[in-house]
């Protein structure tokens, strides 16, 4: 897959709208977090204007990065297509982790749900959002689930994940081939 906007839809006005590659990142330690992933997904999948395209194995990991002690991490990637603009694909993700309760009383604490978008197409920073995500490029819980069901990604400003996958440490993650999550479309 490129990483568009590489095709075109015309919405019911007329309207030519470019379709662009989305991909998300999702992360839970907190609650039954395997479940939690799994209705996340759902939920995205129940957007409208977003397919999605892929959904990745799930791996744990310790937090990287500064925070308060806290348990392991489970992560997954979706790949997905999307006409919507960055924001409202934001606005989306932030009601969905609202809706599992997500809570920033505490930095870098614990979640029940964490979605990030790692990239909108092309697309570049604007207004309240940052894009691609400017941590994605050296996170293993991102680079590694990504590459797993698209081994062509790229991100744009740091090249093709296969090449950023040589300078991470990836035995930090374990893979939880036991946990399953499924992209229901409805289709
Ligand atoms: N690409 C992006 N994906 C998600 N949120 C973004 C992005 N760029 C900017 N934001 C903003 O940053 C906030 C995310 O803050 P949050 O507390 O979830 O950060 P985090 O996921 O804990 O840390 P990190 O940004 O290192 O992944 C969102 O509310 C949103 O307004
Ligand atoms: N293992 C792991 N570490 C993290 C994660 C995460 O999802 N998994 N998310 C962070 C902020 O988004 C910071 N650190």
């Amino acid at each position: 897959m490129s990483n568009g906007p590489f095709e075109i839809d015309v919405d019911t006005l007329g309207n030519l709208r470019p379709i662009s590659k989305v991909v998300l990142s999702l992360g839970s330690n907190l609650g039954d977090s395997a479940a939690i992933l799994q209705e996340a997904v759902d939920f995205l999948a129940e957007t409208p204007d977003l397919m999605i395209v892929d959904v990745s194995p799930v791996y744990e990991s310790s937090l990287v990065g500064e925070g308060p002690e806290q348990g392991d991490f489970l992560n997954m990637v979706v790949v997905a297509e999307s006409t919507l603009e960055p924001l409202t694909i934001l606005d989306r993700c932030l009601a969905i982790e609202e809706n599992f309760g997500r809570s920033r009383e505490v930095r870098n604490g614990p979640r029940t749900l964490d979605i990030d978008i790692i990239m909108v197409g092309k697309r570049i920073s604007e207004g309240d959002i940052e894009l691609p995500h400017p941590r994605a490029h050296e996170r293993a819980f991102v680079l590694v689930p990504w590459h797993d069901v698209d081994p062509n990604g790229e991100i744009a400003g740091h090249g093709p994940i296969a090449e950023l996958l040589d300078d991470i440490d990836a035995s930090v993650l374990t893979p939880r081939r036991d946990i399953s999550i499924q992209a229901n479309t409805g289709f």
